[in-house]
């Protein structure tokens, strides 16, 4: 890898969403999320919380200053069951609470069952339903895509359909994201000739697993695709790391398998 171990941790955190996707998650985590996320070493490019923490993120982030930093949330989460209706009622919502960004589960089952059309329809509802004020990322569940061709598919139908970015995984599923996924993702991206950006998500811990990613995403879409509009970390586990890396710290004691 040619960046030094600072600088891919400095690129990383400009990149990552910054998660926080728990049952268990109340005010004062996601207060806790926001207060994670100011730091002197950078802050994130978004932070993503469940529909129903989205003011109370937007609220914290403005009290401490982070305006730069956008809201993500996610819809027909983790499921990504085959109700356009309710996704797109979840998605009108989210941006109704002032959500920058949607992240909708793709109906992944129903794709493996061979239906493509209820993916394209809910994608393209979704993103009617940003209505240009909000982004929309589409989760693909790779890891439960049991084919190439299926990733490759839903890549297709997802960026047809209108995605503004293509993301991995919900990271509650065995396989989250994976080196292979994100190269038939890419490719998908590179060769549909569209803006749409790319989301690795779902067990990055260090910065040596998303240098992977930047590495695979700098070969096939070049350098000028490693920025918060076209690519993204979801992570609820890799901050710590960063800033360890960023501290000065040694690999050793930041955790990294540098
Ligand atoms: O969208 C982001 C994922 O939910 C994060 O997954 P993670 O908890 O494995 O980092």
């Amino acid at each position: 890898m040619s960046r030094s171990e600072r600088d891919v941790a400095q690129l990383v955190l400009r990149l990552m969403d910054l998660t926080s996707l728990n049952q268990s998650d109340s005010p004062a985590a996601i207060t806790e999320l926001c207060t994670s996320a100011a730091s002197s070493y950078g802050s994130p490019a978004a932070l993503c919380v469940f529909p129903e923490f989205v003011v109370w993120a937007k609220h914290e982030c403005e009290r401490l200053n982070l305006t730069q930093v956008k809201i993500a949330t996610v819809t027909n989460f983790p499921m990504g069951s085959i109700d356009v209706a309710r996704a797109v009622a979840e998605t009108e919502r989210a941006v109704g609470a002032g959500a920058d960004e949607v992240d909708v589960v793709f109906p992944y089952q129903a794709l493996t069952a061979g239906d493509e059309k209820v993916g394209y329809d809910m994608v393209q509802a979704c993103k009617q339903a940003c209505a240009e004020r909000a982004l929309l990322k589409v989760i693909l569940e790779t890891g439960e895509l049991q084919t190439p061709q299926l990733i490759r598919r839903a890549s297709e139908i997802a960026i047809q359909a209108g995605a503004d970015f293509i993301k991995t995984s919900t990271g509650k599923v065995a396989v989250n994201a994976t080196p292979e996924a994100a190269k038939m993702m890419l490719e998908a991206i590179r060769e549909s000739g569209t803006q749409c950006g790319f989301k690795a998500a779902g067990g990055v811990r260090t910065a040596a697993d998303a240098a992977v990613y930047l590495d695979l995403a700098q070969q096939i879409m070049g350098s000028s695709f490693l920025s918060p509009e076209r690519f993204r970390f979801g992570a609820s586990g890799l901050l710590t790391n960063l800033h360890a890396i960023l501290a000065g710290q040694s690999p050793a004691s930041a955790g990294t398998s540098y």
